[in-house]
């Protein structure tokens, strides 16, 4: 009785594309082969796929992979216990099933949402965070006087004017910029920090600021551009907010006006309609999933 196949070069190829053929339909394994078997372990679990092809020893043996040869049984799909099954699967193919992730960790991400004043920007991020607690909210340095509901360390850190200025002169922003008669920016060493530990990390910046953060970051960083559905509901927003002077607000429309002409420059636009935080929101996830997803990932480096 023949109990293994040996098979001279090149019909290796040949029973390696039987295989290829046959592996997504496993559970017909027995029906394509088990009429060709001959069994052959002494647990009769082991079947012959095919009649010997050739038993000779002669020099072309040198050509029989290793693969080659460990494929040349399987065991019985109906005769075997599934830990048998897979063993005997293993033994063919040379080596253990894997149980490492087919996809590598992600890289934390760096998510930039910015848009016009007024658009949303806040109440988006404010949403996100309940939603998404496992990413990192940057908290902007800020010179601007806090408005009624923001705190301290959460919206924004408020700081005076001198303790913003030493933080640029010792280089510890990565980007800054005088807004409106107020500076804003972001401090590295909370980006550095966040990053190390995996996390991903959400940056809230005027238009101006993106502009600086894609020179800096370029590609390794998602940008996200927040608008209105139309600017007439934008003008809506900014009134109805009541923090603006009938001077800021004009200055803050015109702004907004030039401010859409840099959508292009953004890798991704999300309306926040009037009354439809929520969608926007959850446009802003499936941006983070998408990302998370890529075969390619991002790499931001500080
Ligand atoms: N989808 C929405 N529908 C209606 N009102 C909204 C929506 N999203 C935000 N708002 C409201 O619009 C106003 C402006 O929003 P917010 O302050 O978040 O804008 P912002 O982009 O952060 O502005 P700024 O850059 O000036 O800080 C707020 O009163 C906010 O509650």
């Amino acid at each position: 009785m023949l109990n293994l196949i040996r098979i001279s070069s090149p019909k290796p190829m040949l029973l390696r594309r039987i295989f290829t053929s046959i592996s997504p339909h496993r559970a017909n394994l027995h029906r394509s082969f088990i009429p060709l078997a001959t069994t052959i372990s002494s647990s009769q679990k082991l079947v012959k796929l095919c009649p010997s092809i050739s038993m000779s020893s002669s020099s072309s043996d040198n050509h029989i992979t290793n693969e080659a040869k460990r494929s040349t049984i399987l065991p019985s799909v109906t005769g075997s216990t599934k830990p048998e099954l897979l063993r005997g699967i293993e033994s063919v193919l040379g080596s253990p099933f894997s149980s490492n992730p087919f996809t590598p960790t992600p890289n934390p991400l760096i998510i930039v949402i910015s848009g016009p004043s007024g658009v949303g920007k806040d109440d988006v991020i404010k949403k996100l965070r309940e939603v998404r607690p496992g990413l990192h909210f940057m908290v902007t340095a800020t010179t601007r006087a806090k408005r009624v509901g923001e705190t301290d360390g959460i919206d924004y850190h408020f700081v005076s004017k001198e303790k913003f200025l030493e933080l640029v002169d010792s280089n510890e922003l990565l980007e800054y910029a005088l807004v409106y008669g107020d500076y804003k920016g972001i401090p590295k060493q909370q980006i550095r920090e966040f990053m190390s530990k995996g996390k991903d990390i959400i940056l809230r910046v005027d238009i101006q600021g993106a502009a600086t953060l894609k020179k800096i970051l370029g590609g390794s960083a998602i940008f996200v551009f927040l608008v209105a559905e139309s600017e007439e509901e934008l003008v809506n927003r900014l009134v109805d907010r009541k923090t603006e002077t009938i001077a800021t607000l004009i200055v803050r429309i015109k702004t907004a006006r030039e401010e859409v002409k840099h959508m292009r420059n953004f890798d991704y636009v999300v309306v926040n309609a009037e009354g439809k935080l929520d969608n926007a929101v959850k446009s802003v996830e499936s941006i983070i999933d998408a990302e998370k997803a890529k075969v390619l990932q991002r790499r931001a480096v500080i």
